[in-house]
Parts: C-alpha cells; structure tokens; sequence
C-alpha cells in the first residue's frame, strides 16, 4: 500500500546512512525530524523529510497515494522485539502465587515446574491449538507497536515437539505481515526421562539435523546458565547448530555468572541476552565482539532479580539491545512499551538509549539493521503514530498507558486509532 503521513510533530530514529548498531555515549543520540512527512510506496519506505521538503516535491508522483495528518503526534518505526517465546500452552500463574510466598525462580524449575510444567502442556496441545494462541499473542504485541521479532522452541523438549512449536513458527511466519526469525531452543532445560547426556545427544544428534533438514531455525540456543546448561555442554550445542547453519543466539548469565556470555561470544553468537550477572570479564569479551548484548528487564522485574547493569555496559562503550523475552514463566507480557519504561526506571536508562535499544540493537540482534529498526530509504515500512503525546520522551514515562494511536504494517494500517480514555467523556 502507499501511503504518505504529513505533519508529524516529529519523525523519530530517521538514518541517512545506514548503521548496524549504536554504542556507548552514541547511544544517548536519537535523530530525529520535526515537522516532518513520511511516504511509503509498495511497502516500503520511499522518503521522508521536513513538510518544508515535502511542499517542494513533485506530488505527480505521489498521485492516489492515501494520506494521514499525524499533527501533534510523532512516529516511530515499529518496535523489533529480539527475545520472546510467544508459541506456549497454558499460562503458570499458579507459580507466580508459589513465588510470592517465598519459593524461587529455580526452586519451583528443580521440584519439576518452570520450563517442564510448561513442556509438559505443550506435549500435550495440538500444533493447531498452539498456532491459534500464538497468533492471538502475534496480534497483541503488534498492537503495542511490535513489527518484527524473534521466536523460540524450547518448551518441546522432544524432537517431535520441538518440530512441533517450529511448524508453529514457520506458520507464524508465513501468514504474519511482521517478519519473524526462529530460534531453536531445544536445550532449554533437561526432560525427566532423559539424563543429561542422553538428552544432549538427542539435541546434537537428531534434533539439530532435523531443524536443519526443515529449514525451521535461523539460530541455535541455549540456556547457559546455573542449574540448566553448562558452557560446555553449550559449546557443544552450538558449534553442532554452527555446522548445520544456525547462528548462534543465547540465554546467558540470568541467575548466575554462569560463562554463558564467553561461550556465547567464542561462537560468535549475534546476540547474549538476559544478562543480570555481568562483570569486567563479560564486558570485555562483548567488547571485542559482534555479539549484541540483550537485557530483558520484564524477566527480573517479574521474578525480582537484580537489574542488569546497563550503565556500567554502556560506560565501557557497549550497545545495548532490549527485548520483552514474552513467555509463560518468567516474563508474561510482550510490552516493549513497558521494557521501555523498565529500562529507564530500573536500568537508568535514557530515553534516546531504550529507543535505540527497542529499533536499531534489536534489529541487529535479529539480524535485520538492514531493513528493520529505523526510518531509513528502502527499509519497511513498518511504523506506528502515537497519540497526541508532547515528546517521545512521555512513552516511556507514562508507563502502563496506551501511547499508541495506528500500527502501520508495510504501509498498510494493523490496527485503527483508538480513543483514549479521557476522549470518552
Ligand atoms: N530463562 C530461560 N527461559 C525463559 C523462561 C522460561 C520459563 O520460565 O518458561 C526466559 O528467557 O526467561
Ligand atoms: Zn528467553
């Protein structure tokens, strides 16, 4: 569809020349244009400038194109949410009930709930059943501004269940408008039935070749970290999913400094997230890296972890990615929106640096900077209109409200403007 958006009160995350990601005090920079028009043809985005720029072009070429007036409201490319698990049965909010009288995180994963609750649902819910939730869940994160993202396996936990949830993605991925990477996560926790090294076999052995052999996966992942995988047992996994053409993009140091971001970066994976145990030897192995270090602020805020420590990574002159890790145990909501404000609250954040994390990083850490993350000539033209809000500073401040006005999805508009509460009355 083609579309032209005029008198926007300001334009944000515009590029003129193309960056794969932002680092360190970089990040604190947002480029943005006031009073500013957007056009997208056949998809994608055709060009933008300020209104003064748009009154001086030939509008013979933007004939039939359909028009919005976004006065007093900015937009923003869609969100690109790198880290979430949106194909699961059930929800755990009986676990959440455990935690808030004193049981932890992994206290609940070692008496078999957690991860193994939630496979054990999985097992028992058919593909089309998994499809019809998953959609559900795909509509609801787009209508907060969502337009691209990651989704993992990993609470199959047998190789036909593992299949299972990625015919799921693929199917996702095919019906969907948003572009959609799979990540496969077999080794996300160990079944009951299986010892340690018999299911790590199955993994390297036959599941990894028949994600492969179905072209089911862009990445490999691993839960590396204290009482799930080990880095060697990671490293092994890894480098099986290398030789079948899956990158490498891992959870690592959630509960404990756990070696998951070393191990992460000699396999050079595209990202490591989580993220709340990092140190001087993290940082510097990210340093030297092209691995995107992600944090998932909504999975400490949920299970009252500490915060990941995103100033001292910036300091040192990292970029820094944020995702909503949307999933049944440890994050249940897919806000970006809200990581937003989390991001700023909890990790003292700015405001410019949560938008580049949420657009640009993100992008990268998905492998799509070049055509997601940003307004940029050429990119897709996947944006959403705010309200009438007075900077886009307010998005993230006025956390829990709904900011968004229009999803537009390659130039065609996902979801309509809604009134807020106050024009009700
Ligand atoms: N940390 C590992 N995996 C998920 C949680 C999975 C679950 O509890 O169901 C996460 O990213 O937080
Ligand atoms: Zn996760």
């Amino acid at each position: 569809m083609n579309l032209i958006i005029k008198n926007i009160k300001e334009l944000v995350q515009t590029e003129t020349e193309p960056r794969r990601w932002v680092a360190g005090v970089a990040m604190a920079q947002l480029p943005t244009i006031k009073n500013a028009f957007l056009i997208i043809k056949n998809g994608l985005i055709e060009n933008f400038g300020t209104m003064e720029e748009y009154r001086a072009l030939d509008d013979r070429f933007y004939n039939g194109f359909s028009e919005m007036d976004a006065t007093g409201r900015l937009v923003f490319p869609c969100f690109v949410d790198s880290h979430t698990h949106i194909v699961y049965a059930g929800s755990r909010e009986q676990e959440f009930v455990d935690r808030i009288k004193g049981k932890t995180y992994e206290e609940i994963a070692a008496a078999g709930g957690g991860i193994l609750n939630s496979a054990k649902r999985l097992q028992d819910t058919s593909e089309e059943e998994l499809f019809k939730s998953a959609q559900k869940r795909l509509h609801e994160v787009i209508n907060m501004g969502t337009g691209a993202m990651e989704i993992k396996s990993g609470y199959g936990l047998t190789l036909h269940d593992e299949l299972k949830m990625l015919r799921v993605i693929r199917r996702l991925k095919d019906l969907n408008l948003i572009e959609i990477k799979a990540n496969f996560l077999g080794a996300h926790a160990i079944p009951k039935d299986k010892t340690r090294e018999e299911y790590i076999d199955l993994i390297v052995n036959e599941m990894i070749p028949a994600v492969a052999a179905e072209g089911l996966a862009d990445y490999v992942d691993s839960f590396c970290d204290k009482g799930f995988f080990t880095p060697e047992e990671t490293d092994r996994i890894l480098k099986q999913g290398i030789k079948y053409g899956l990158r490498p993009k891992i959870h690592a140091n959630q509960l404990a400094t756990s070696g998951g971001v070393q191990v992460g970066v000699a396999n050079n994976a595209i990202s490591v997230d989580h993220l709340e145990h990092v140190g001087e030897a993290e940082i510097e192995a990210l340093l030297h890296s092209e691995t995107m270090p992600t944090l998932l602020p909504g999975a400490a805020f949920f299970l009252g972890l500490h915060y990941q420590p995103a100033r001292k990574m910036i300091e040192a002159g990292l970029p820094i990615a944020l995702a909503s890790d949307y999933n049944p145990g440890s994050s249940p909501s897919g806000s970006m929106p809200f990581t937003m404000s989390l991001a700023c609250i909890k990790l003292k954040m700015l405001p410019e640096e949560v938008i580049n994390a949420c657009t640009i990083n993100s992008a990268y850490a998905i492998g799509l900077e070049k055509t997601h993350g940003s307004i940029a000539k050429g990119k897709v033209g996947n944006v959403f209109i705010t309200q009438e809000i007075p900077g886009y500073s307010f998005m993230p401040y006025a956390f829990g409200t709904d900011t968004i006005d229009k999803v537009i999805l390659k130039g065609k508009v996902f979801r309509e403007a809604r009134p807020l509460l106050n024009d009700c009355f």
